[in-house]
């Protein structure tokens, strides 16, 4: 399982299928009235149900990217680190706009964390609920031309890098247990660089906006 060759021959190419595919919806969501969202709605893609994974399009402005990006290059070696992004114009409107998208408190939640991954860069398969955090974010910030995908090997799919995307799903089900289907991945990049922030939202400040439940599915 942890061998990126099963991965990528296993879930990259096979992730979505026709008959799968077309039982996904998009929509335009004003996020149930949101005043914010009113008169520009976000563009939501469904790319999975069970689990329900959401990719909200053009999530990011192109300028947002570019300064997000330039934070994570070291001035004095020139070199890329994976590095949290703080106090910053940009990283307050993108932290509304995620709490516009997904409904939930960004009280609690994590810092906007950058990372870059060259060819070859990969995040072996994990749960992200060992931190207690609910909800990963992954605002896509590059196109990768080949590799890259974020792959879900318990289900089989497979989300392709998309430039200016983000993509949200639970790590926990409502009755606060791990959602076992949520186990990922970052496959390989073979040829280009991907670059992502991710955000991890916690269950915790999130009692009236997630409600829990003993369901075994939500
Ligand atoms: O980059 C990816 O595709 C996955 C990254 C990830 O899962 C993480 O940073 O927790
Ligand atoms: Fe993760």
């Amino acid at each position: 399982m942890n061998n990126p060759l099963f991965l990528i021959s296993n879930v990259y190419f096979h992730g979505q299928t026709p008959q799968r595919q077309r039982k996904m919806v998009c929509r335009y969501t004003t996020g149930g009235g949101n005043p914010r969202l009113m008169y520009a709605p976000a563009k939501q893609e469904q790319e999975w149900d069970q689990p329900l994974i959401l990719r909200f399009h053009d999530f990011l402005t192109l300028s947002e990217i570019e300064l997000a990006r330039a934070k994570v290059v070291d001035p004095v070696t020139g070199k890329k680190v994976s590095t949290k992004v703080h106090d910053s114009p940009v990283v307050a409107r993108v932290n509304q706009r995620t709490a516009d998208v997904t409904g939930l408190d960004m009280e609690t939640a994590e810092e906007l964390q950058v990372a870059n991954y060259g060819i070859g860069g990969q995040y072996e398969p994990h749960y992200d609920s060992a931190f207690i955090i609910n909800l990963p974010y992954l605002c896509q910030m590059s196109d990768v031309e080949v590799g890259g995908a974020t792959v879900f090997p318990s289900i089989g799919a497979a989300l392709r890098p998309k430039m200016q995307s983000a993509v949200v799903w639970y790590n926990l089900l409502k009755s606060g247990e791990e959602d076992a289907r949520t186990l990922h991945a970052g496959c390989p990049v073979f040829l280009g660089s991907k670059w992502v922030a991710n955000k991890w939202i916690r269950s915790r400040g999130q009692e009236f906006r997630r409600k829990c439940s003993l369901s075994r599915t939500d």
